[in-house]
Order: C-alpha cells, then structure tokens, then sequence
C-alpha cells in the first residue's frame, strides 16, 4: 500500500468539474512532482489532500486510512501539511509568531518558540524572526513558508509553487531544504510550474490538464509524452 493514495478525486465548483476522477500514488519517502497548465486543477486537488476542500467523489488515504473529512489541523498532527502559494498572517504576526502558530499544533507553547526559532535558522532565515513577512522579499517569503512546515515535524509535505517568482539562483536555498527534508524520510509531493527545479528534484510526475491526469512516468518519460509536449511544455520548457 502507497503512502498516500489518491482514488477518483473528483471535485465540480457548480458546473465547473476542476477535477475529474484523478488517481496516483504516493510512496513513502519519494518526491512526486505535479504539473500543469494554469487553471488545470493542482490547487484544488492539494486544497482535497490537504482538508480545505471536500470531494465531491474519490477517496484519499494517507498512512493506511482514509482521511476525507479529516480537518486540516488534525491532518498536520498526523504529519500532513501542505504550504501556501501566499504566507497568510495578521498585520502585526513576525515570522517567529507564524512558524510559532504552525509549531504549536504539535507540542507545548514554551517547546513551540524554540522549535519555530530552530525551523528559521533551518531555512536560512536566522536574524529575521523579529520582523513580518510582508516586509520579507520573496525568497524570504518561501523559505518561510517552508519553515511553518518543518516547524509540524511533517512525514509528508505538500508543497504548492514554492519556487515561484524567484530566480534560479533564488531557488538554490529551498532546493537544499527540500532535498534535505527528503532524506530524512520526508515525503514531497510538490506543484512546480519552474520546470529546471521540478525536473532536477522529482523523482516520478503526474501531469494534470483540465482537471484529468493526463501522464506519470519519470521526468524524462514525462518530457517524451507528446500529450504532455501539446498540453504543457510548449510553454513552459524555458521557465
Ligand atoms: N472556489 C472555487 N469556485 C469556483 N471555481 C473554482 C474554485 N477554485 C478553483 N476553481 C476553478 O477550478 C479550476 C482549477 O483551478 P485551480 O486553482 O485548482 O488550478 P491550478 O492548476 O492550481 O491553477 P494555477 O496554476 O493557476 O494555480 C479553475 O477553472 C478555477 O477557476
């Protein structure tokens, strides 16, 4: 049995089907990279994974046990946690404040600051506890949002565009933190759209269009796939 397995997900938003009967598996300690065009369904199939959003059909297991209905936060306790495109905090939040709130659905108050300060120095963001993140750059911005998921002792993360925007040298730091976090056993399964990164880091991806998987293999099977050459990398092979 798979780590994570995703059954005939399919979600409709009125009469919009954003996901259609979309199945993969997920192995324990792998990085499964997802790609696709722009409005393909990607959010909303990890927005299912994650808790925020219920399926309108299919079935997710994750360690051996469904977990439709399963809220967010009781999925994190249980090592799912996902990151957000956009870090979302109040005004007044520093960035020890957010990882804290992230650090705090596993352990204690006291044991949560040290641990959120541990995950910042981690991700290279040592020195900037104190200030918010909106006044931290992009890169910052991500790496944050990587620390709020190391900050959960995750076993398996789901990351959403987190090298988006940046520059390839940019990208070098949450590349190290990802291969790091995956050979301590962390499972990845992360939407990419900058292809260099996904390429190097996944070890297997699913390709969605229009809601529907159309392809998984390995990268380079992917990048034989003329399905997946028509759909997708017309536009994106120079990202
Ligand atoms: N809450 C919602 N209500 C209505 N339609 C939605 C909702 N969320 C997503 N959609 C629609 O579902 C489809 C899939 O959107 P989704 O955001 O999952 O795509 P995506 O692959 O993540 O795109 P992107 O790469 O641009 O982030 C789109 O047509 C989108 O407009």
């Amino acid at each position: 049995m798979a780590f994570l397995e995703v059954s005939n997900i399919t979600r409709r938003f009125g009469g919009l089907v954003a996901l259609n009967a979309v199945s993969f598996d997920v192995e324990k300690g792998e990085i499964l990279g997802i790609i696709g065009p722009n409005g393909a369904g990607k959010t909303t199939l990890f927005g299912v994974i994650s808790g925020f959003i219920p399926p309108s059909s299919g079935n997710v297991v994750y360690d051996g046990e469904s977990i439709i209905g399963v809220s967010p936060d009781r999925l994190v306790r249980r090592g799912l946690m996902r990151s957000f495109q956009i870090v979302q905090s109040f005004a007044d939040m520093t960035a020890l404040d957010v990882v804290t709130t992230a650090a705090l659905t596993r352990r204690p108050m006291r044991e949560a600051i040290d641990y959120a300060a541990q995950a910042l120095l981690r991700v290279g963001l040592g020195g900037k506890e104190h200030k918010t993140p909106a006044t931290l750059s992009l890169q910052d911005k991500k790496l944050l949002e990587l620390a709020k998921c190391i900050a959960t002792d995750p076993r398996c993360i789901l990351l959403d565009e987190v090298m988006a925007g940046l520059t390839m040298a940019e990208t070098a730091a949450p590349i190290a933190i990802i291969e790091e976090l995956n050979k301590q056993g962390v499972t990845i399964v992360m939407v990419e759209h900058v292809m260099p990164v996904i390429m190097r880091l996944a070890q297997r991806m699913v390709v969605i269009n229009f809601g529907e998987k159309i392809a998984q293999g390995t990268p380079d099977e992917i990048l034989k796939d003329q399905r997946v050459v028509d759909a997708y990398f017309g536009d994106h092979l120079d990202a």
